[in-house]
């Protein structure tokens, strides 16, 4: 360690830590870190310190840094470290990344030789580190930072430039398992999701209601960029327009907007009633789908809905394979009260709630079998185990499997080469909707005649000090301050079939409501009410601020 003299190395970053003390700790949570992207250089070339490090931790494997601010304005931005099999930074990680990024200048040096110590990294191990950032302005500038701290430790680099989320998790994994799960470059990539899809569609591009177009909302970002990349592949296999290409990212459009607002986004053409509508949100790893019907009513299809469609066509395939599989489906609070429901009692499938945030499914999804895991916002996708993949392959490859078992196993393993199973993947998301719309041959309306969404509204509320709330069972219960729960009981038990709770956000400085009930009107009177125990509960009774009305 000591020929390497962190401090000399970079004496910008110094100058921005410094520049940005006042503004208090910041720390890792759910999205890695993320704020104004002026307050982020020194932490950019922090992670890149840590990335190296991580690396020589696992003798060399790849690491990946991912610069976006996913579906934030485009003022932000933000970086999340991917570990060795693709998936998200490991909590005590998260911790020592937090440490390293909040110690002042002088102590940078010390810290990071603590880390060495602790957990006993052999620095002349390799390191390499895979470098990604998203379509924002500020991201290049940051990127340099990040690689000044893989320089500064003598790490090796790849830089991939402009890529989804995803995709920066997919290079990693590929990457670190030798191939076996794909090639670890972009055309590697698109390669293996478009030859899947492609055999998985035929020659017939149109099945009964089911039309071979659909418009993309990019949100201004890296999504659109790469789906013009994907058409040039699909060849006209798949007839997807491209929107909301190249102006302000998130602007008015996106995933998030179109989930949070329950509008369509601007920034598309005009087109028939009924048209099939995606939106994905900056970084490309969120994915919903929206019609306006002939009386101009806004339908949305979210993450409840993406999981039960593949959920069911996936339980079809394994039933005809004749292989007995244990598919489960993991969600979160904010799933609609009326798809539990209809996973429980329709599909009959397990289903497990876990708290917010895509590693917490992850981590629970891998339990299964087949695990199929998405938040109500459209972040998420399926693992297989080896065993699961072993057996399909089995079946396809056997003499005793007829050909009916062999058209299901070839179809399910053609359906694993279309999901990204490292994270969710808005891109590789919608070629699985599109597969499964097609081979049932369905419009958006047949799938959402399957269920009926509980009316539900999410709003935020901005108090003193958002922690002094906490929860437990996976968020749902409110367990600080004391009485608080006792009292959402009973205004939830006022209304017909309503549910609530509470919870402090782990990416925005606000508690989260969240209501549902039978009766549109209850909704709005059910969150309001919460909204004000909120706030009472925070900073006392006194003069409520006007809370401001958020569809989701
Ligand atoms: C209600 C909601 O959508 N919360 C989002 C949001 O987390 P919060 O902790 O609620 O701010 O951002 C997370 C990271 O993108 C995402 O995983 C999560 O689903
Ligand atoms: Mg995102």
């Amino acid at each position: 360690m000591s020929s390497v003299n962190l401090r000399t190395v970079y004496a910008f970053a110094r100058e921005m830590h410094s520049k940005n003390a006042n503004i208090g700790p910041i720390q890792y949570g759910t999205a890695g870190f993320r704020t104004l992207h002026d307050r982020l250089e020194y932490v950019m070339y922090r992670m890149g310190l840590l990335a190296t490090l991580r690396s020589r931790s696992f003798s060399g494997s790849a690491i990946g840094v991912m610069i976006t601010a996913s579906h934030n304005p485009e003022s932000d931005n933000g970086v999340k470290l991917i570990d060795p099999m693709g998936e998200m930074l490991e909590k005590s990680w998260e911790d020592i990344a937090t440490d390293l990024v909040n110690v002042s200048d002088d102590d940078l040096e010390a810290e990071v030789t603590k880390i060495v110590k602790c957990q006993e990294i052999d620095m002349n191990a390799n390191a390499n580190v895979y470098i990604g950032w998203d379509t924002r302005y500020h991201s290049p500038v940051l990127s340099r930072a990040v690689m000044n701290g893989v320089i500064a430790l003598k790490g090796n680099m790849k830089e991939y430039g402009i890529v989804t989320t995803p995709m920066l998790h997919y290079f990693v994994y590929s990457h670190n398992v030798k191939g076996a799960y794909g090639v670890p470059t972009e055309a590697g990539y698109i390669n293996k999701l478009v030859t899947a899809f492609k055999q998985l569609r035929g020659d017939n591009y149109e099945n009964g209601n089911y039309k071979n177009h659909l418009l993309f909302d990019g949100a201004n970002g890296v999504g659109s960029l790469k789906m013009l990349a994907f058409n040039r592949k699909l060849e006209g296999a798949l007839q997807c327009v491209v929107c909301n290409s190249n102006g302000k990212i998130n602007y008015e459009c996106g995933a998030d907007f179109v989930k949070t607002n329950q509008k369509p986004p601007t920034g598309l053409p005009i087109a028939p009633a009924n048209t099939r509508c995606v939106s994905v949100d900056g970084d490309a790893d969120r994915v919903v789908y929206f019609f306006i019907d002939e009386d101009g009513k806004f339908h949305l299809l979210d993450g409840d809905r993406i999981a039960t469609l593949i959920a069911s066509y996936l339980m079809k395939l394994v039933s005809e394979c004749g292989v007995k599989l244990n598919l489960g489906i993991v969600q979160t609070a904010y799933a609609n009260g009326a798809s539990t429901d209809y996973i429980k009692n329709e599909l009959n499938v397990n289903v497990a709630c876990t708290p917010t945030g895509v590693k917490h499914l992850h981590h629970k999804a891998i339990e299964y079998d087949i695990g199929v895991y998405f938040e109500a916002n459209g972040h998420g996708t399926v693992v297989f185990n080896q065993q699961t993949k072993d057996l399909i392959s089995k079946t396809l490859n056997s003499d005793d499997s007829t050909d009916d078992q062999k058209q299901a196993s070839n179809d399910l393993i053609l359906a694993i080469d279309i999901i990204n199973e490292t994270v969710g993947d808005a891109i590789s998301d919608m070629l699985l909707v599109e597969t499964i719309l097609h081979s049932k041959g369905w419009d958006l309306k047949d799938w959402l005649a399957t269920y009926d969404d509980l009316p539900n509204l999410q709003q935020k509320v901005k108090v003193k000090d958002r922690n002094v709330f906490e929860t437990t069972d996976a968020k749902r219960v409110c367990v600080k301050p004391e009485g608080m729960q006792d009292q959402i009981n009973m205004l939830v038990k006022k209304y017909k079939r309503g549910r609530a709770f509470v919870r402090p956000s782990g990416t925005e400085d606000v508690v989260r409501v969240y209501a549902e009930a039978a009766d549109a009107e209850d909704v709005k009177c059910l969150a309001a009410e919460i909204s004000m125990l909120v706030y009472d509960m925070a900073n006392g009774v006194g003069e409520r601020p006007v809370i401001p009305q958020q569809k989701l």
